[in-house]
């Protein structure tokens, strides 16, 4: 094998998503300032910051909503420009948002396929496949947690964590590659948001690749490989699990001058041991 071909053959995939040096302003105000980001195959990365730091921007731009003044977003290393959230979602990037979509009056199956339903027969006698609807969208809910669910009842039934779940087991069916997930910050009770919190492990186990915006640094730690502090629309922080301890991570997301000096010399630490990314 010749050199170039070894080389080739061991490099490291690229990131399934990467943003590089990304600046968001809306008029004047900076909501991100060069962010840069890489996103591996499989991984869980929780993104922490207080209320401005940048998170619901970040989301925009990786769902298609936003398109950045300056930076480059990658997928596969190839570079990408998103211009609508379908475009994104053409990328394998499907986004749960806080305040989910669903038409409350239509069947849990129905909210699940919208569109994409299973048809059996051939035409003119071509008929919606109702029975199979309901029974991938039963075993679909079953896999990120919900099991035993009603798939035919209306899905103004379903609590919020549920209607969460619904979203990340469609995003799944459909063969997303990298979900975004806003966690929902109205009241819930601790069932419901385990259940997202289980749908996140639900995700990784089927190799998706998960970065999750969440306020609690205790929910990022139960499910998080990484967490990406933002402070003021900056990377503040980009720490491994191996990095910090649920402590640590709840005091660096309470104090912000803290969780920037704490950002800079972990960075410098990860650099002088050469574990560091290039872009940060
Ligand atoms: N459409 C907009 N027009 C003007 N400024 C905006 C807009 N959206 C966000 N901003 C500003 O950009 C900054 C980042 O906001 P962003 O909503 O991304 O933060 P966040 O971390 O998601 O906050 P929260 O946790 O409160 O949702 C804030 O200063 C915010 O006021």
């Amino acid at each position: 094998m010749s050199t170039a071909a070894s080389l080739s053959a061991h490099a490291s995939p690229p990131p399934v998503l990467e943003l590089r040096g990304v600046t968001v302003r809306f008029g004047s105000v900076p909501a991100l300032s060069r962010v840069s980001l890489r996103l591996r195959a499989g991984e869980v990365v929780c993104v922490l910051g207080e209320n401005g730091s940048g998170k619901s921007t970040l989301v925009a731009v990786l769902s298609g909503l936003q398109q950045p003044a300056e930076g480059e977003l990658l997928v596969d290393g190839r570079p990408e420009r998103f211009r609508s959230p379908q475009q994104a979602r053409a990328c394998g990037i499907a986004t749960v948002w806080q305040d989910l979509a669903i038409a409350p009056l239509m069947s849990v199956w129905r909210n699940f396929f919208l569109g994409a339903e299973p048809i059996r027969g051939v035409w003119p006698f071509r008929r919606l496949d109702v029975g199979r609807a309901e029974e991938i969208t039963a075993r679909a809910m079953a896999r990120v947690g919900v099991p035993g669910l009603d798939p035919g009842q209306a899905a103004s039934a379903l609590q919020a964590g549920e209607r969460q779940s619904l979203a990340i087991a469609r995003a799944l069916h459909f063969g997303a590659r990298v979900l975004v997930i806003d966690e929902p910050t109205a009241p819930m009770t601790v069932a419901q948001r385990a259940l997202v919190l289980q749908s996140v492990v639900a995700a990784r186990e089927a190799g998706l690749t998960v970065l999750f915006v969440t306020h609690s640094p205790q929910h990022a730690h139960l499910v998080g490989d990484r967490f990406l502090l933002l402070g003021g629309g900056r990377v503040a922080g980009d720490l491994t699990r191996e990095d910090v301890d649920v402590h640590d991570l709840t005091r660096l997301v309470a104090g912000g001058d803290e969780l920037s000096q704490l950002g800079d010399s972990l960075r410098a630490a990860q650099r002088d041991r050469g574990t560091g990314p290039a872009t940060r």
